[in-house]
């Protein structure tokens, strides 16, 4: 609560940018806000290292204050808090509605007994901008600065290196792309690789993806799509690669076989190949990042986390 009410009266970008102590006063009046409540607030923040208090009610930034004015590490807060939280708030009471069923249709979630609609939660923040702006900076940004699969992936030997790839062949399509990091993360890492790559998103994600990012830099195309209502669009050109990441999780099994029905005509047996990058729960003693991921899209679609077995 403390991060959101500093972001909200403007703290951070001025802690950012100091090169000495901030005072009280200082910060208070960038919104401006009563010189107290700030006090308040910017205690928890220094506890915390959102900020280092240098003497009293005197600030310095720290490498958290800097963060805070991150486009992704604003996303992952505002979503959290503004959409997920609210949800976590009632979901015993939602559970306890159900009979504690466990979730599986995506369009009885908590996230829907929350907020009261009828479509599935990325319909919903698709009609939602702001929501939609907030949850793409999320995804954005949770990854953080975790190795990607490319970091550990024998991806020369497993898919660079094929005699078929020419310029125009659409090398890696990222399929629920949201803004396109992983993409932009994959060319950064091979900056030579042939082949083109693709964002493919739901049409409102693709519009909010081209005011936020650019991709023309990257040399990343993008593509409408819907994986429930079309055939996957990337044909004839057959792609090497479709990747999946965070996106089988959100769905239970019957969806993911909608998902991979549309994809079939688009593979070319022997060349094309399916990459999905989700966490595999272990069957004892599972980490906790994991398990909190099995939660939020446990309330956000009625999605889950996959066991190794499963
Ligand atoms: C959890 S996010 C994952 C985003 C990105 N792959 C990542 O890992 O950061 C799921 C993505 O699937 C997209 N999506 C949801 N329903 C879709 C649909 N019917 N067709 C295409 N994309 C969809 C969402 O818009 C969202 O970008």
């Amino acid at each position: 609560m403390a991060v959101k009410v500093a972001h909200d009266m403007k703290i951070f970008p001025v802690l950012a940018k100091a090169t000495s102590p901030v005072t009280l006063v200082e910060l208070a009046s960038a919104k401006p806000a009563d010189p107290p409540l700030v006090e308040r607030i910017m205690r928890l923040i220094a506890a915390n290292e959102f900020a280092e208090e240098s003497a009293p009610c005197e600030y310095l930034p720290t490498a958290l204050s800097k963060e805070m004015i991150e486009r992704p590490s604003i996303g992952i807060m505002e979503s959290l808090f503004l959409e997920f939280l609210p949800t976590f708030v009632k979901t015993p009471e939602y559970l306890k509605s159900t009979n504690y069923r466990n979730p599986d249709n995506p369009l009885l979630a908590p996230l829907q007994y929350t907020n009261n609609f009828k479509t599935d939660g990325f319909t919903w923040l698709c009609q939602n901008p702001e929501a939609l702006t907030r949850f793409n900076g999320f995804m954005e940004g949770q990854r953080a600065d975790r190795p990607r699969w490319g970091d550990w992936f024998p991806v020369r030997e497993q898919i660079l290196n094929h005699p078929d790839i020419g310029a125009d062949t659409p090398l890696l399509v990222d399929i629920g792309a949201g803004r396109g990091h992983d993409l932009i993360g994959f060319r950064k890492r091979f900056p030579n690789a042939p082949g083109k790559l693709v964002l493919e998103d739901l049409s409102a994600v693709i519009e909010e993806v081209q005011g936020a990012q650019d991709l023309t830099a990257a040399d990343i195309g993008t593509v409408s799509y819907d994986f429930f209502n079309q055939v996957q669009p990337v044909q004839g050109e057959w792609a090497r690669v479709y990747y999946f990441k965070n996106v089988l999780h959100d769905w239970a099994d019957e969806k993911a076989a909608i998902i991979f029905n549309n994809l079939k005509p688009a593979m070319k047996p022997g060349f094309s190949k399916i990459i999905a990058e989700e966490y595999i729960l272990p069957d004892q003693n599972a980490r906790s990042l994991p398990c909190m991921t099995d939660m939020a899209v446990m309330v956000f679609c009625s999605g889950l986390e996959r066991t190794q077995q499963r």
